[in-house]
């Protein structure tokens, strides 16, 4: 049996196609252009491939508010043709399959807590750190949603007291995205982030912002592991700066040994690395398919 994947981001499309067993066989990559030029590629990936359902996993905001009759699109973007655009109607309209629909976080988090860092636990949560900052919430099992889905990339952050960079989020100016995104740090030290020594002091005032993410979601959801993806998180010395800042913050309130003997274990980066988001994607897919034999054999 074959499942479908799509991580749709907001640079390019992954297409994959997998098995139950969270092997990927076959993935291709298309440029995100105007979903005219995009989706017709998309659609023509799968024909002939015989995948019994499809899990998307997208760049958003979108609307996954079941019974809604604008659920499956995309909401609000400045990505031109993307506003509001239906895109899970479009590729039902030709694969009659079930299809399994989240953020691309959200995937992540589900994908880490099927075959990768959180295996066999029952709550995680997913940070992306790249061109934006986006939040995945898996708990009790289940991926969060609600009023919309989690938005914690835009949470307010206190400022570091070294740090007198604005911020640049076109609706916060200074909150966590506005401060800690690549860009923001491109933008704060006028060089690309990737060309920035591992010493220099942009990485102590990163960990500093994202440390603050991480205690503010510990303290407020509880997950079972915390992870770290995403482009700005290949600077391997953020890492274990985030987990001493985040030690500090807790300051010895939170007994568990997960955090008081075992943070290296517990704040880490994604076990399927650049993957997270295709794997995650894949056991929506697969997600949707049992959900779907479940309710046939009802
Ligand atoms: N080696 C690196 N070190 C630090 N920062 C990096 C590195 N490589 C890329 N980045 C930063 O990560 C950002 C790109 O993030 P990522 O690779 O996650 O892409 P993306 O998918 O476009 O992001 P998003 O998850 O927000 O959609 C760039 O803005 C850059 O500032
Ligand atoms: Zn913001």
């Amino acid at each position: 049996m074959r499942i479908g994947a799509i991580e749709a981001g907001g640079t390019k499309m992954v297409c994959g196609i997998g098995t139950p067993e969270g092997k990927i066989v076959d993935r291709i990559s298309f440029p995100t252009e105007h979903p005219d030029i995009t989706m017709p590629k998309v659609i023509a990936y799968f024909k002939d491939t015989k995948v019994e359902a499809i899990g998307i996993g997208t760049f958003g905001p979108i609307n996954l508010k079941a019974g809604d009759r604008r659920y499956g699109s995309i909401t609000t973007t400045p990505k031109p043709g993307w506003a509001h655009y239906p895109f899970l109607d479009q590729l039902r309209s030709q694969y009659d399959i079930p299809f399994g629909w989240d953020t691309d976080v959200n995937a992540a988090a589900y994908g880490e807590s099927v075959w990768g860092a959180a295996k066999g636990l029952q709550s995680c949560m997913y940070y992306t750190i790249g061109t934006g900052i986006g939040v995945g919430i898996y708990s009790g099992g289940e991926l969060v949603h609600g009023l919309v889905h989690p938005e914690g990339g835009h949470i307010p952050v206190r400022r570091h007291l070294a740090d007198p960079y604005p911020g640049r989020c076109p609706y916060h100016q200074d909150c966590l995205e506005g401060m800690a995104a690549g860009p923001a740090v491109e933008d704060r030290w006028g060089q690309k982030a990737g060309d920035l020594p591992m010493d220099h002091p942009a990485w102590a005032i990163e960990a500093y912002y994202i440390a603050q993410a991480v205690t503010i979601a510990i303290l407020m959801n509880s997950p079972e592991k915390v992870i770290l993806g995403g482009g700005v998180m290949q600077q391997r010395q953020l890492l274990p700066l985030i987990q001493d800042e985040v030690k500090r913050s807790l300051n010895g309130y939170l007994q568990a040994e997960e955090i008081t003997k075992r943070m290296e274990a517990y704040i880490v980066t994604p076990g399927l690395g650049q993957e997270a988001g295709l794997y995650g994607a894949l056991a929506l897919g697969l997600k949707a398919w049992e959900e779907s034999r479940r309710n046939a054999s009802i």
